[in-house]
């Protein structure tokens, strides 16, 4: 996938500042090929020819008309695809700009840079390592079988997160932003890769086990969902992910829990697996 600054190379009208090109895929020039497919293409031309001061003069009526001439229902259609990409665009700008600009622990010269340590903290409090090897260890020292069972399935749930980022990232191939530094504590290949945030899948499927499973009081609560919704907004504060990874990923690890629980490994499972291995 092309960076956003590869991309939107070029020209356009927007002023002011480093986030300047970052809105002009929305306004740059169509690819060669694609005006002379639109020039072979009827349907285009008459809209274009609708869209250009002289196709409206004339053209008293609504925008699908042309020279007074309703569109057939046909050529509506065909606008609505460009209506959703257009919107996609939009969105894609807003999340670039929205993320370069609260980017601001992405290194130790930005304007946030001296909570770059602390930011780097949170990080390590969602990262999978300290989650499986804290897992492990209260499963091999919990003496009750309900305790391994809890924790026997937050560590299964711990492996499918990776497993499902891990293809998820694959698929989509989308880059970090530009202003990440790439110095993570032991990441993976795919791990160069920024959607969907594994911190964020990570927190918000433990934050909801971990709700569920445990016997906490109202202030432990409130901890665990701020400490959730802090690892997702550190990730975008320490310019490792725009705002739609973390988005994304918060989506993909409130339902990773409900898959979890589908899956839920019980007791009696568990003794006929054990049964069957010896
Ligand atoms: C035991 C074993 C193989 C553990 C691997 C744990 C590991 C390296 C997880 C990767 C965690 C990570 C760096 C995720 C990336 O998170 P993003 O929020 O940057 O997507």
């Amino acid at each position: 996938m092309p960076s956003p600054k590869a991309r939107s190379s070029g020209s356009g009208p927007c002023p002011g500042g480093n986030g300047r090109y970052e809105f002009l895929s929305l306004s740059r020039a169509p690819a060669p090929q694609l005006l002379q497919r639109q020039g072979s293409d009827p349907t285009t031309a008459r809209l274009r020819a609708s869209e250009s001061p002289s196709g409206r003069r004339g053209s008293g009526s609504s925008t699908s008309s042309t020279g007074g001439q309703q569109l057939p229902e046909e050529d509506c259609m065909r606008l609505n695809p460009s209506f959703v990409g257009i919107a996609l665009r939009s969105l894609l700008a807003i999340d670039l700009w929205l993320s370069k600009r609260l980017g601001v622990c992405a290194c130790e010269d930005s304007s946030w840079g001296s909570v770059r340590p602390l930011m780097k903290l949170v990080e390590i409090s969602g990262h999978g390592i300290p989650w499986l090897a804290g897992a492990a260890y209260c499963l091999y020292k919990s003496d009750s079988a309900a305790g391994q069972e809890v924790m026997l399935n937050l560590l299964t749930a711990l492996v499918l997160d990776l497993v499902l980022v891990g293809v998820m990232k694959a698929v989509v191939q989308r880059r970090r932003p530009a202003h990440n530094r790439m110095d993570m504590f032991a990441t993976f290949s795919v791990d160069g890769y920024s959607f969907p945030s594994g911190h964020a899948t990570r927190a918000a499927m433990c934050a909801r086990f971990l709700l569920a499973h445990l016997v906490l009081a109202a202030p432990l609560r409130v901890l665990v969902l701020l400490w959730a919704t802090f690892v997702g907004f550190s990730r975008v504060l320490l310019g490792r992910h725009h705002v739609t990874d973390v988005a994304f990923g918060f989506f993909m690890g409130y339902w990773q829990y409900n898959l979890v629980e589908m899956l839920w490994l019980s007791p009696v499972m568990l003794q006929s697996m054990i049964g069957r291995l010896h």
